[in-house]
C-alpha cells in the first residue's frame, strides 16, 4: 500500500483556523479545496513526508502532530491519510496551489455544504468541525 499524508494545519488566534488549499490540477479537482500534502517517498514516514511538502508547496515549516482518525482508500493500492500540524517557522505561500485560505468552524462547515471540498476530504470534515469547535482537545499535540 502506498500513502499520502496531509496536513490538518491549525492556528489558534481568535478561533480556531485550518488551512485549506486549492488545487490547480487535475481537472476534475481543480478549484477544490483540500489538505495540503503528498506522496510518501520510499521508505518515508509520514509525518518527515508532510514536513517536506509542506516545505515544498507552502514555504513553511510544520511540526506534524497525531494522525486523524479516518483514513480514505484513494485507490486499491493508495490510501489517503493525515496528521494535525502546526507552524513553525514562515509564512504560508501558495506555490502549487491556485490559493490557500484559513477558514474556522464555520467556513469549514460550509464550504464543505457547498462542495467546495475535495471530495476523499470530506472524510475529516467531523473531526475538523469538532477540534475547531473547541469541543475537544485532540489536535495538533
Ligand atoms: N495532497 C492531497 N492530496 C489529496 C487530498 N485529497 C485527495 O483526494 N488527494 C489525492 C490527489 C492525488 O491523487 C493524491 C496526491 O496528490 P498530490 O499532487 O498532492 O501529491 P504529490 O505532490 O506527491 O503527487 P504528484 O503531483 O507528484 O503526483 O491524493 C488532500 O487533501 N491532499
Amino acid at each position: 500500500m502506498r500513502f499520502v499524508v496531509a496536513g490538518a494545519v491549525v492556528r489558534e488566534r481568535v478561533e480556531r483556523e485550518l488551512l485549506l488549499a486549492q488545487r490547480s490540477y487535475p481537472a476534475d479537482v481543480a478549484g477544490l479545496w483540500e489538505l495540503p500534502g503528498g506522496k510518501l517517498a520510499p521508505g518515508e514516514t509520514a509525518p518527515a513526508a508532510l514536513v517536506r511538502e509542506l516545505t515544498e508547496e507552502l514555504t513553511v515549516t510544520v511540526r506534524p502532530g497525531a494522525a486523524l482518525t479516518q483514513q480514505v482508500l484513494l485507490q486499491p493500492d493508495l490510501t489517503l491519510i493525515a496528521h494535525w500540524a502546526t507552524l513553525v517557522d514562515g509564512v504560508p505561500r501558495a506555490v502549487e496551489h491556485q490559493g490557500l485560505t484559513w477558514v474556522d468552524a464555520d467556513g469549514l462547515a460550509a464550504m464543505a455544504a457547498g462542495g467546495e471540498l475535495v471530495p476523499a476530504d470530506t472524510a475529516w470534515v467531523p473531526e475538523l468541525l469538532t477540534y475547531l469547535r473547541g469541543r475537544d482537545s485532540a489536535g495538533p499535540s
